[in-house]
C-alpha cells in the first residue's frame, strides 16, 4: 500500500506499517474518553482480559456487517473516520473508508493475546490509541528453519514470540497496519503495567526482558520521551485502542453507511 501522504510515516524497513503521532489533539483525545465513558453499561462487552464497545454494526457469524451509525463522536466531531480516510490508507477498500470499530479498553495489567483480525475486514487496520502508552508487537507463525522459542498455540500453528516488530503506541497516535503485516502476521499487545527505559533504543517490558522499538525517533509525547531519556519507569494507565477496519459486505436490510 505505498502512498504518498503516509509514506513520511512508514516505520524503518516496513512499507506496510504506518506510525502517526498526535493524530488527534490532546483536547480531542480528552473528549472521546469522556463519550467513553458516559456510555450507557450494556454497550460495554466485558472480556477476560479488556472490555469493549462495537460501533458500525454487528458482524453475522458469516462475517456481514448489519450495518448501523456510528456515534457522533466518531464521524462527526471529532470526525475519526474522516481523517483516517484522508491518509489514503484505504483507498483501495470496498468503502474507501473504515465502516467499523472496536474500541478496546485496557486497564494498567491488562493486554491482548497474539492474534490475527481476519479474512472479514478489508487487510488494512487502523488503531488510535487514548489515554496511555502500551508495547505492540507483531509476530509469525514458527517456520521449520527458525529456532524454537515459547510458542503459545494459534489456529493449530505455533506462533513464534520473538515479535519482528515492536512499536511503541502513544496516546493519540494512528498505527496502521497492512499488507503482509495484516495478512501473514499476529499481533498482541503485553500484559505490563510499567515499561522500563535501559538506552535509547530498547526498552525493558519487565526486568530481564529487552525489545527493541522501531519507532523511537517517530515519537513526540514529551513525558514518555523525557522517560526514555532519563531511564525513568514509564507507568501504564488505563488505554483506549479504537480499531477501524472496513467490512466489504455489508447487509442490504440496513445499509445506512
Ligand atoms: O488494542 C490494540 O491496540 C489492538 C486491538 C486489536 O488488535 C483488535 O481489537 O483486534
Ligand atoms: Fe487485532
Amino acid at each position: 500500500m505505498e502512498n504518498q501522504r503516509l509514506s513520511t510515516h512508514h516505520l524503518p524497513g516496513h512499507d506496510d506499517v504506518y506510525y502517526i503521532p498526535n493524530f488527534i489533539t490532546e483536547e480531542e483525545e480528552k473528549y472521546l474518553i469522556r463519550k467513553i465513558n458516559d456510555s450507557p453499561q450494556p454497550m460495554w462487552k466485558k472480556l477476560v482480559n479488556r472490555r469493549l464497545q462495537i460501533w458500525g454494526g454487528e458482524l453475522t457469524t458469516k462475517g456481514i456487517l448489519v450495518a448501523h451509525p456510528f456515534p457522533p463522536f466518531i464521524d462527526q466531531y471529532p470526525d475519526i473516520i474522516g481523517r483516517i480516510k484522508a491518509t489514503g490508507a484505504f483507498d483501495q477498500s470496498p468503502h474507501k473508508a473504515p465502516n467499523h470499530v472496536i474500541m478496546n479498553e485496557y486497564l494498567p495489567g491488562q493486554g491482548i493475546m497474539p492474534h490475527e483480525d481476519g479474512p472479514r475486514y478489508h487487510p488494512v487496520v487502523a488503531t488510535l490509541s487514548l489515554g496511555s502508552h502500551a508495547i505492540f508487537h507483531y509476530y509469525q507463525y514458527q517456520s521449520e528453519d527458525n529456532e524454537i522459542q515459547p510458542a503459545v498455540p494459534g489456529n493449530g500453528k505455533t506462533i513464534n514470540m520473538n515479535p519482528v516488530l515492536s512499536v511503541l503506541l502513544e496516546p493519540r497516535s494512528l498505527i496502521i497496519s497492512s499488507g503482509a503485516m495484516y495478512l501473514s502476521h499476529l499481533h498482541g499487545q503485553v500484559i505490563v503495567s510499567f515499561l522500563y527505559s535501559s538506552s535509547l533504543t530498547y526498552l525493558f517490558q519487565h526486568p530481564g526482558h529487552c525489545v527493541m522499538i522501531s519507532n523511537l525517533d517517530q515519537l513526540q509525547d514529551a513525558q514518555i520521551k523525557r522517560a526514555i531519556r532519563e531511564g525513568q519507569p514509564l507507568k501504564r494507565g488505563v488505554r483506549y485502542s479504537l480499531t477501524c477496519r472496513d467490512v466489504g459486505r455489508v447487509s442490504s436490510l440496513n445499509t445506512r453507511r
